[in-house]
């Protein structure tokens, strides 16, 4: 039978009785594109509207556990909308996270702002140690989190070296750029600021910010952590930026120290060896790019 016979009824149901300790009669499903790595579907029930998705892949139990982790401590701080974890766990040989469904809406004025704002105030929450409690995951490649004192050596070894030492290991990055990105790890305490490690989103672009009902913003699919600060705002810029009232909101509510712009590349070195790894080699030219101009 065709998971998206029957079947499908039956597996929300059993997730949904599981989550919400109760019969729940799914009504409706609907498929939703856009992600690059699970399936996922809003349901409409007898008890509401959900957002699920699904994976089949071995790991995929674990992706979602610390998916629903980061979620909550998200959203713990209160800072901005975040969806509230319903459930997750493993259920005919499917791993699943169940959420609230965050309807769309129209931006409404003062959105960027709002987001500035709440961005800096998630920012606001430090812990001694850069990195966290567990490992997650950035897209679908593993990320390690090991508490550190310095930031400079979580960066360079946490962030930038494992995915280096994996693109190395595929064949999509030549040695010689892996050698100068090496090159770099001394430079860093000259050309990053020194700051205490923040709560971090951790993947922030465009398509994991959504618009809620009532206009206003709203964070999915994090990959948190303790971290700079910075890194998440340079993240917000990979793809061309976000409006530049976000940024000029972020530094009036929690200033930046000058030269943020011309930081953005070694920050984004991070997301461009992750893209490598998960899209092939379109994005080595970039890496190179930016350890030239350092
Ligand atoms: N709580 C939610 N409510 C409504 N829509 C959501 C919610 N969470 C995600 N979406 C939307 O569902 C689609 C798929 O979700 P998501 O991006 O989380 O999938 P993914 O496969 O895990 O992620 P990736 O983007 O890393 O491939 C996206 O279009 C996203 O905007």
């Amino acid at each position: 039978m065709d998971f998206w016979g029957d079947e499908q009824f039956a597996f929300f149901e059993s997730i949904l009785f599981l989550a919400l300790g109760q019969t729940v009669d799914v009504l409706e499903t609907q498929f939703l594109s856009g992600g690059d790595i699970n399936m996922a579907a809003r349901v409409f029930s007898s008890e509401g509207v959900f957002f699920v998705k699904w994976n089949q892949t071995p790991e995929s139990n674990t992706m979602f556990e610390v998916e629903a982790r980061g979620l909550n401590l998200l959203r713990k701080t209160d800072a901005l909308f975040i969806p509230q974890v319903i459930g997750y766990g493993q259920q005919l040989d499917k791993a699943y996270l169940i959420l609230e469904f965050i309807e769309s809406g129209q931006l409404r004025k003062n959105y960027w702002e709002s987001l500035g704002q709440s961005l800096a105030l998630l920012h606001s929450h430090t812990q001694p140690k850069f990195g966290l409690a567990f490992d997650n995951y950035i897209g679908s490649l593993p990320q390690s989190n090991t508490p550190t004192a310095n930031g400079f050596d979580f960066f360079f070894d946490q962030r930038l070296l494992p995915q280096a030492g994996m693109a190395l290991y595929k064949g999509l990055l030549p040695k010689e750029v892996y050698d100068a990105l090496h090159r770099l790890r001394e430079r860093l305490p000259d050309l990053l600021p020194s700051e205490r490690p923040a709560l971090l989103h951790g993947d922030l672009w465009s398509g994991n910010v959504l618009v809620t009902e009532d206009g206003q913003p709203a964070l999915i699919d994090p990959a948190v952590y303790y971290g700079f600060r910075e890194a998440d705002l340079a993240f917000t810029k990979l793809f061309g930026g976000f409006d530049q009232r976000f940024y000029d909101a972020y530094d009036e509510a929690f200033p930046l120290e000058d030269g943020f712009d011309d930081r953005v590349p070694i920050y984004n070195l991070y997301p461009l060896l992750v893209h490598t790894n998960l899209f092939g080699s379109g994005y080595v030219s970039g890496v190179e790019r930016i350890l030239k101009q350092f």
